[in-house]
């Protein structure tokens, strides 16, 4: 039987990051896919024009559509603007008792522009992150939740160990802003499991992190344990980069369907 994954997260109506990655990813993994829309956003891979969130009941709404129906194997949580959205995800998330969900805390788009506003940061610490199987912050949103300047592998390690005290099961901090090799590094409150790839010299990373936190859903929906989760997940979004899509004026959008160019026309 085919396994089921849900994203809670942004439109990105451009189609690189946000729900649509979720999405493609989703579907590479052969994983049937649901979303919950938290917020409407106009943006490219140039840049953010403008959003709008959706209102608590309707996505409270949406979320009663799914549950009373398909219920999600596993769940990834991307851009959650506002403290009332946050705290609506925690509630209904717990009455419905929802299993495996990896929070991405999308604080900023590629570009720079915010996708969740300064006083919602309290919040996420307190409301979501209790909520994650495994938590998947940047560099910068990992030095925004524990005050900690990141510079080193070490750094990585020590901000890991400080967010999972604030209770998150599993955290993998990621190393996409470093300047050397790609290296993410997840806790599990035992030990540290340091995943490495080779920096691709590209500019094209809208939806790295979204793919790589779906990628990882899809992997516990199919029932891996974490750390190959998020090995499988590391290698898929390595690959999404290296066949990156070159496509609009800014940051193009990772390549879900590079293994099937070969054998399906284009
Ligand atoms: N240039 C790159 N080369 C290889 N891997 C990268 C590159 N940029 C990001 N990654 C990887 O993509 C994933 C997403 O990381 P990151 O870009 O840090 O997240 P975000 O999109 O949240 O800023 C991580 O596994 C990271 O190591
Ligand atoms: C709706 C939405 N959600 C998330 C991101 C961040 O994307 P990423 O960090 O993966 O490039 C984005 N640009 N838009």
């Amino acid at each position: 039987m085919m396994k089921k994954a849900l994203t809670i997260a942004g439109s990105d109506c451009s189609g690189g990051a946000g729900v649509q990655a979720d999405l493609k990813t989703f579907s590479a993994h052969l994983v049937y896919g649901m979303s919950v829309i938290t917020s409407v956003v106009a943006e490219n891979t140039s840049r953010v024009i403008d959003f709008q969130n959706v209102s608590v009941d309707l996505i409270e709404k949406q979320l009663e559509a799914i549950f009373e129906d398909i219920i999600p194997d596993a769940i990834k949580i991307g851009m959650v603007e506002s403290p009332e959205i946050m705290r609506a995800i925690r509630e209904n998330l717990e009455k419905y008792q929802a299993k495996q969900v990896v929070i991405d805390p999308v604080m900023y788009a590629k570009n720079g522009c915010p996708l969740m506003r300064e006083s919602s940061i309290d919040t996420l610490i307190k409301v979501m992150i209790p909520l994650a199987d495994c938590l998947t912050p940047n560099i910068p949103e990992a030095e925004k939740i524990t005050g900690m300047k990141i510079l080193t592998l070490e750094d990585m390690e020590n901000a890991a160990r400080s967010i999972h005290a604030l209770g998150a099961k599993n955290v993998l901090v990621k190393g996409g802003h470093l300047e050397s090799a790609a290296i993410d590094i997840l806790f599990d409150g035992v030990e540290f499991t340091h995943y490495h790839s080779k920096r691709i010299q590209t500019k094209n990373t809208h939806g790295t992190g979204c793919t790589l936190s779906s990628a990882i859903a899809a992997n516990l929906a199919k029932g891996e344990p974490i750390k190959v989760a998020v090995s499988n997940a590391k290698e898929y979004v390595t690959g999404a980069i290296e066949n990156a899509l070159p496509l609009g004026n800014g940051h193009g959008p990772t390549n879900h369907f590079y293994q099937f160019e070969r054998v399906v026309k284009l």
